[in-house]
């Protein structure tokens, strides 16, 4: 069932190619575009500027060195509200889709694509381009707190180095942040950042998705594929939500920590690949240090330097920035007039504990905004009341008193709480016991104010 308002442009001139991601994406985004010829992108983004753009790379027949599918994401990248994109291409052809992601598209993948790849690179997008405005740069990484200062001071040391960073800290309080800042304070800043979601890599293709593989190594390994460590050479690989990866997967990933070297599956031959790596967990460190959870000699390769986010609640200083910068981001984004915050919302929400950290700030914000109808912001256009939803029991509906997608929603909303309160706030554990990536249990918690 679709339940997003996303749009989604594939551009692809395989009519076969087009069609079964444009039935997949159906699912869940209601306006999925396709279109086959580049030619039609100005005349299209005219009339309906999409959120995510597939962007097939080569279109005349016989062309594979990417020339069209890069003009056309130059093409996309100047738009004043550019979409994200995500690179696709039948040649699993390294060099391109690093080119590919260092004139800006997000991700990358190879045809033939894997389903659930796909739905989570373009959840992934999705999230990531929300996102955007706070992530452009550096000095993105808000809060003059004493906390928040000292973190700002740790990745100016750490930055120039070449020490692999763990970044710790709560859901939601800006670890991709700090990754991303200190790539951008490093020497890498030109090369790529890539993020990799490490807790939605499938058991079974893991090894492929991060090292790559040769043609006819299995099955479906129809063409050679690069893995996230040779897309990511010479630059930074941010290795999200490690405390999620099964043991058997840290093992490979050690393997390759330890020798600073890959080998592609089918490949006889390993290949040394220059990588900074900044990896993330939400875990406690209970948890992380806890050899049956975690690996302590993977652990000692990643955490040369530990940088710990403090959750919001820790760092109440930072909250009234954080509050009047986010309502300027939406209030510019949606076209609405500058208000400002009342002393009452002022102190109710500089007083709220925001268990989902700056993350579910900037959601209310973004509510607030959209819905907020008065000349100041009151509290309750920032619905952060309803935060503790997800552990309190919700009324079950009498049948024949509510209309079916009421019954829907609270169905839905049911299934949410039980599935985080079984995970115990693990947002990636409920995630994938709903069968959903992250991203969209995200952005589900959001449109229930769980
Ligand atoms: N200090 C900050 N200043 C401005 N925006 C922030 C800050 N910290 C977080 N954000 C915003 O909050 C959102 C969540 O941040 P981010 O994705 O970096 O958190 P995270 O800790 O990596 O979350 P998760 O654990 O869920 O992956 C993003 O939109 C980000 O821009």
């Amino acid at each position: 069932m679709a339940d997003s308002t996303a749009r989604i442009l594939i551009l692809d001139d395989d009519a076969d190619v087009a069609c079964a991601a444009r039935m997949l994406l159906r699912r869940r985004h209601a306006d999925v575009l396709v279109l086959d010829d580049p030619a039609g992108l100005p005349a299209l983004l005219a009339r309906a500027m999409p959120d995510v753009v597939l962007l097939d790379l080569n279109f005349t027949p016989g062309r594979t060195d990417g020339a069209e599918g890069l003009a056309a994401l130059d093409l996309l990248r100047r738009q004043p509200s550019a979409p994200a994109v995500i690179a696709l291409t039948a040649y699993a052809d390294v060099p391109l889709a690093v080119e590919a992601l260092k004139r800006g598209a997000g991700d990358f993948l190879t045809k033939p694509w894997d389903n659930a790849r796909l739905v989570a690179a373009v959840d992934s997008a999705l999230a990531r381009r929300t996102a955007t405005p706070a992530q452009a740069a550096t000095s993105a990484l808000m809060g003059e707190s004493a906390p928040m200062r000292a973190v700002r001071a740790m990745i100016a040391g750490v930055a120039p180095t070449q020490a692999n960073v763990l970044v710790l800290g709560e859901n939601g309080v800006g670890k991709e942040l700090v990754a991303r800042a200190i790539h951008d304070a490093s020497h890498r800043a030109g090369q790529t950042f890539l993020p990799v979601d490490m807790g939605a890599l499938p058991e079974s293709t893991f090894e492929s998705e991060l090292f790559g593989h040769r043609k006819g190594s299995f099955t479906d390994a129809r063409a050679d594929r690069p893995g996230r460590f040779q897309a990511a050479r010479g630059g930074t690989l941010f290795l999200d939500e490690i405390g999620n990866m099964p043991l058997a997967g840290q093992a490979k990933l050690l393997t390759a920590l330890e020798r600073r070297e890959v080998t592609p599956l089918g490949a006889d031959r390993a290949e040394s690949v220059d990588v900074r790596i900044v990896s993330a967990t939400n875990l406690d460190e209970a948890r992380l240090f806890d050899p049956a959870v975690f690996r302590p000699d993977l652990l000692f390769r990643l955490n040369t330097i530990v940088i710990r986010v403090p959750p919001l609640r820790e760092r109440p200083a930072d909250i009234s920035a954080l509050l009047r910068h986010y309502l300027d981001v939406y209030e510019a984004q949606y076209g609405r007039p500058a208000r400002a915050l009342s002393a009452a919302a002022q102190a109710a929400l500089q007083a709220h504990p925001w268990p989902g950290n700056v993350r579910a700030l900037r959601h209310a914000c973004e509510r607030a905004v959209i819905l907020g109808a008065g000349e100041q912001y009151d509290v309750d256009d920032f619905s952060v009341g309803q935060v503790t939803a997800a552990v309190v029991p919700l009324p079950v509906p009498v049948a024949g008193t509510v209309n079916a997608t009421a019954t829907l929603s609270t169905l839905e909303r049911d299934a949410i709480a039980a599935a985080l309160a079984q995970a115990q706030g693990n947002i990636s554990h409920a995630a994938r016991a709903l069968g959903v990536s992250r991203a969209a249990l995200y952005r589900k918690l959001d449109k229930h104010g769980i």
